[in-house]
């Protein structure tokens, strides 16, 4: 059997988000989350900044030179009122990397501040679902590598995603473009099963995954489009890129993402992991018109306008969907 031309990477990338799960885990059970605002008024918190830090040093060293599209920069942290925030972050990545000084943690956080296409790049969600991750619910650490624009390696984990067949909460999904897609659990991150999405093809039978922050993703309008279907099920409303895995792996159907604010462009990290471990699982993701997420422009998917994921088999009939309702 040929080698996977991607298996360091993804090896990597899969140790990195188990890491940052650490970290997030054991901040979200002390709930002082330290919590600050951005510009543009979104929460962003101590499991943020020490996530980040972790996965961006673990593929520098790896692939020195790779550069890092994440969500997060240390400009916060580096302002003299925000000392206390900064000093709390050192300390929780210091579990994990004893030796780490202050300026290693900043200089960490900041090898995510690319922001320019390149041939070969990675980008980081270090808290996917931030809002999810303040009400103790689902959040994910979502982590991609682009190849020219393409997604080729994936690594999302689910710290607090349960499943129906084992007591185990906490899983790691994966992906190499053309090698399936897999699970395994935050325990026993080796231990990969592969997944797939459901073999559903009635829309009637079938259930949607959303947002649960309605200024994400237009709600009455997806309910439109459910009606339309002939759904009947309630959707599945959960935060972060959890909603990709749970399509990936069979219990839901459809994601959609309708855009809400008209202007709102969204981000290459909110969507690429998820993308690629849906597409290995059998699944297909187009933007609201039914075309393929671009990811070759940078930090934004600034060529397409929502998205809808779905197991492959409804993905036409779900297009033509929302297509009607936008008329
Ligand atoms: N207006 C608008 N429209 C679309 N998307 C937006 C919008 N505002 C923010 N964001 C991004 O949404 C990310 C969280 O999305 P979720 O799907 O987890 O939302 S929800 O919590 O389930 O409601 C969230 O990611 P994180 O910041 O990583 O949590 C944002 O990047
Ligand atoms: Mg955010
Ligand atoms: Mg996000
Ligand atoms: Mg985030």
């Amino acid at each position: 059997m040929a080698t996977s031309p991607y298996s360091e990477e993804l090896r990597i990338a899969i140790e990195a988000v188990v890491e940052a799960s650490k970290i997030c885990r054991h901040i979200q059970s002390t709930e002082d989350f330290a919590e600050l605002s951005k510009n543009d008024k979104s929460p962003v918190t101590v499991a943020d900044f020490g996530s980040q830090a972790i996965v961006c040093k673990a593929i520098q060293e790896a692939f020195p030179g790779d550069p890092i599209i994440a969500e997060e920069d240390s400009a916060a942290l580096r302002l003299p009122d925000q000392i206390s925030v900064l000093e709390r972050v050192v300390k929780e990545v210091k579990k994990l990397q004893p030796a780490a000084s202050k300026e290693d943690v900043l200089s960490w956080i900041d090898q995510g501040v690319s922001r320019d296409p390149a041939p070969r790049t990675w980008t980081l969600d270090p808290i996917d679902g931030t809002k999810g991750f303040l009400r103790k619910e689902q959040y994910a650490i979502a982590l991609a590598l682009l190849i020219d624009g393409q997604v080729q390696v994936a690594a999302l984990a689910c710290p607090n995603l349960d499943t129906a067949e084992s007591d185990d909460v906490g899983f790691v999904f994966s992906a190499v473009r053309g090698e399936g897609a897999f699970v395994a659990s935050l325990s026993s991150p080796n231990d990969r099963r592969s997944i797939q999405t459901s073999d559903c093809t009635s829309a009637k039978e079938a259930r949607f995954c959303e947002s649960v922050e309605s200024g994400h993703s237009d709600h009455s309008w997806s309910s439109e489009i459910a009606k339309q279907l002939g759904i009947s099920r309630d959707s599945v409303r959960l935060d972060s890129q959890a909603k990709y895995a749970v399509v990936a792996r069979g219990e839901a159907e459809i994601y959609l993402r309708l855009p809400t604010k008209p202007g709102y462009v969204e981000k290459i990290w909110d969507h690429a992991a998820g993308c690629l471990v849906i597409e290995e699982a059998g699944g297909t993701v187009t933007d609201v018109h039914g075309y393929p997420l671009d990811f070759s422009k940078g930090a934004l998917l600034s060529e397409n306008q929502g998205v809808i994921a779905t197991n492959g088999t409804l993905h036409e009939e779900v297009a033509a969907a929302v297509k009607n309702g936008t008329a």
